[in-house]
């Protein structure tokens, strides 16, 4: 059996929803739907799940919300349509949407995790009422009934272990089963949500605890290409990786596929398949486990990625002093933030973070407190930074592609300020200046792809 997610770019309006039922239709052993939230139909247009957290905000802030949920509400309303579905039917999911402020919520972090979920849970309910009126046997399942337990982290939330158990009891059931993406239980009832572009997450978990054959993942694109399509232009069509590959491809700015969302498929050494909800018939790219793979090239792709920060200590000896990166991580520790990189010299270090995780005032109470603590000689805070990640599991034995990566770079005038290797040798990590980035990855690129 196959789990399948449908991204938001797949289900953005009616012509999508039939493009999807048709996928669904075509092939029996596709059991499991994971839905996300109705996505861009246009350049400039608003993501439902974006609507749903100004609607969450407007209720905090107690401003009149009419307006906001008549957008969203609209959006489901022209999918109904479509297939015409009477309003007796869509009346309970209408009542849903404007009784969210009606409910109580632990603290606005689970008010607005509330909220963002229902962009998923809406669409779930309306695909299955669509199906139902095809005469396919279809069923919506809500997070809560299948036990699908997550952490209570509000709007970050991780899978608790037992939600494997939960999930695997569902596997006999005759129904196809329509599920939302994005969100979990906590232990104690409430609804959490992954971070951004989680239904990603959401059908890996499923995948792995219905031991599905092969978990597919519908979006907007033919395949996951060799750099993002927004950078270069035409990019060379990636047709098969490693999970490690991906994982730190859809890390440094691949959007395509949530980098947490190989967790579990590694776990479950589940196969993914991303195709192209418009072009069904292509083959898309597979992702598969390492064992045995033959590496196609040197390097697979190149992402870059600009949240990110870096923060620069300099002190003499401090390779000689016992305890300094012990002190400077209590800090971190203390302000519960969590660090990407730490690259370090004979007097320096420098410490890369999500600067996603920092407001302005928790960024400058935490450099005074390493100012006070370690009393380096300096202290620079690099708002200013861009990742660069080159990945290819054929870089592992072959001498020489620093030079291919770096000589383009220096051609163009391109400084580098950091330079990673890890372990695995299957990834070359770089920090660039942010105005850089995409000058750097079409650099590289050329380099591998552009014969
Ligand atoms: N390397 C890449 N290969 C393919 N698409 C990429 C890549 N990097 C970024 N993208 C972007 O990811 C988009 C698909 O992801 P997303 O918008 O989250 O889709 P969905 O709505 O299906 O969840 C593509 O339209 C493309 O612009
Ligand atoms: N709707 C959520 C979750 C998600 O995965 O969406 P998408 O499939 O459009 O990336 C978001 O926008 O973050």
């Amino acid at each position: 059996m196959k789990v399948v997610k449908f991204g938001g770019s797949s289900l953005a309006n009616g012509e999508q929803f039939q493009k999807v039922i048709n996928i669904i239709r075509n092939d029996p052993t596709r059991k499991v739907i994971v839905t996300s939230a109705p996505g861009k139909r246009f350049q400039d247009d608003i993501k439902v799940t974006d609507l749903l957290i100004k609607y969450a905000q407007s209720t905090l802030k107690q401003i009149d919300c009419t307006e906001v949920i008549d957008q969203i509400w609209d959006r489901y309303q022209i999918i109904a349509n479509y297939f015409q579905i009477s309003q007796d039917l869509l009346q309970p999911l209408y009542q849903e949407l404007i009784n969210l402020p009606n409910h109580s919520y632990k603290d606005s972090d689970f008010l607005l995790a509330a909220f963002k979920a229902h962009g998923e849970k809406i669409n779930a309910q309306l695909l299955a009422l669509i199906l139902q009126q095809q005469q396919v046997p279809a069923q919506f399942l809500d997070p809560a009934t299948a036990g699908f337990m997550v952490s209570d982290n509000a709007n970050d939330a991780r899978v608790l272990s037992e939600t494997y158990q939960n999930l695997s009891k569902w596997r006999q059931t005759p129904q196809l089963l329509i599920v939302p993406g994005f969100y979990g239980i906590t232990k104690a009832g409430d609804i959490a949500t992954f971070s951004r572009g989680g239904s990603d997450i959401s059908g890996a978990i499923w995948a792995r605890g219905l031991q599905a054959e092969l978990y597919e993942n519908f979006t907007d694109v033919n395949a996951i290409y060799a750099a993002d399509p927004r950078i270069v232009p035409q990019p060379h069509p990636i047709k098969i990786m490693t999970y490690r590959e991906l994982r730190e491809l859809s890390y440094a700015g691949f959007s395509v596929f949530h980098d947490e969302a190989l967790l579990p498929a590694i776990e479950g050494q589940i196969l993914i398949n991303v195709k192209n909800t418009n072009h069904p018939d292509l083959p898309g790219t597979m992702i598969v486990p390492e064992k045995n793979f033959q590496p196609q090239g040197i390097v697979t792709g190149v992402a870059s990625s600009n949240h990110f920060a870096a923060l620069y200590l300099h002190r003499y000896l401090l390779n000689k002093e016992v305890g300094f990166t012990l002190k400077l991580l209590q800090v971190f520790y203390k302000f519960n933030i969590s660090y990407e990189h730490m690259p370090s010299g004979i007097d320096d270090l420098t410490v890369i973070f999500d600067k996603r995780q920092f407001t302005e005032s928790i960024r400058q109470q935490m450099c005074q407190e390493i100012q006070k603590v370690l009393q380096p000689d300096k202290l620079e805070w690099i708002d200013d930074y861009a990742i660069i990640m080159v990945v290819g599991e054929g870089m592992r034995n072959k001498i020489g592609v620093m030079k291919n990566i770096t000589v383009p770079l220096a051609n163009k005038h391109i400084a580098i300020h950091m330079i990673n290797q890890g372990a695995s040798r299957i990834s070359i990590m770089l920090g660039t200046k942010k105005a850089d980035a995409t000058a750097a990855v079409a650099q590289i690129y050329q380099q591998f792809f552009d014969e």
